[in-house]
């Protein structure tokens, strides 16, 4: 069973057998596998039973990564008890293409690390990065690098946000089946007419 929660076990490893061992275990409702120190995703597009109260104690303070099934409340608890244990900075890069559930597991990685923080911010800041594209109903359209500060005891006490390689040209033009920044729309809703008209926001003529 461990061989198979984490693949860098296997005798040998290519990109078949990978994808292989990625879809027998994706059949089985197992969204996670590690190769190694990484953790691969697979988005399931459902609501899994894996992210309550009992999985993110069940992950706490684990002393080793194959006492449970891998999962990212793992790999976050492995940062902050790391950073705990050594006292430096630590990161995990979050990757994939569009729609692979970067942001969703960016959350799900913060509440684990700082349970109280509260995620209220999200819906604003996204309105004005993110888009409705073909592959996302919701895609962020930068990248960005979050940074939490926390105190000796470990308790969060910032956050800083930098973005990079905000998709400008989106505001001009969207491809096909596309859409502009959620923020003109909520705009265009929440104005009334005399605010649009002053302001020359309006739906263009194949949304009317
Ligand atoms: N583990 C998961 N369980 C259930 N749903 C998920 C999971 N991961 C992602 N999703 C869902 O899949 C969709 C796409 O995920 P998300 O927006 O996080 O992708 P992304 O990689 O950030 O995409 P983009 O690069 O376009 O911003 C969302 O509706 C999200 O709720």
């Amino acid at each position: 069973m461990e061989a198979t929660h984490d693949l860098a076990r296997q005798d040998s490893l290519n990109e078949s057998s990978l994808n292989q061992a990625l879809a027998t275990r994706f059949a089985r409702d197992l969204i996670y596998t590690y190769v190694g120190d990484i953790l691969l995703a697979v988005n399931p597009y459902a609501d899994l039973p894996l992210y309550d109260n009992i999985h993110s104690l069940r992950y706490t303070k684990v002393s080793s990564k194959a006492e449970h099934p891998p999962h990212l409340f793992a790999i976050a608890d492995a940062a902050f008890t790391q950073m705990m244990r050594t006292r430096q900075p630590q990161v995990a890069v979050i990757s994939g293409e569009s729609g692979a559930g970067k942001t969703f597991s960016t959350r799900l990685f913060i509440r684990q690390v700082s349970p109280s923080t509260p995620g209220r911010t999200n819906p604003v800041l996204e309105a004005f990065g993110n888009a409705q594209t073909v592959m996302n109903s919701n895609s962020s359209r930068f990248g960005k690098f979050i940074e939490l500060q926390f105190t000796t005891q470990g308790r969060v006490v910032g956050a800083r946000l930098a973005h990079y390689l905000l998709e400008k040209a989106r505001v001009v033009s969207q491809g096909e089946g596309e859409r502009n920044f959620h923020i003109f729309e909520m705009l265009i809703e929440g104005c009334d007419d005399e605010e649009r008209r002053r302001t020359g926001l309006h739906l263009s003529d194949e949304w009317q």
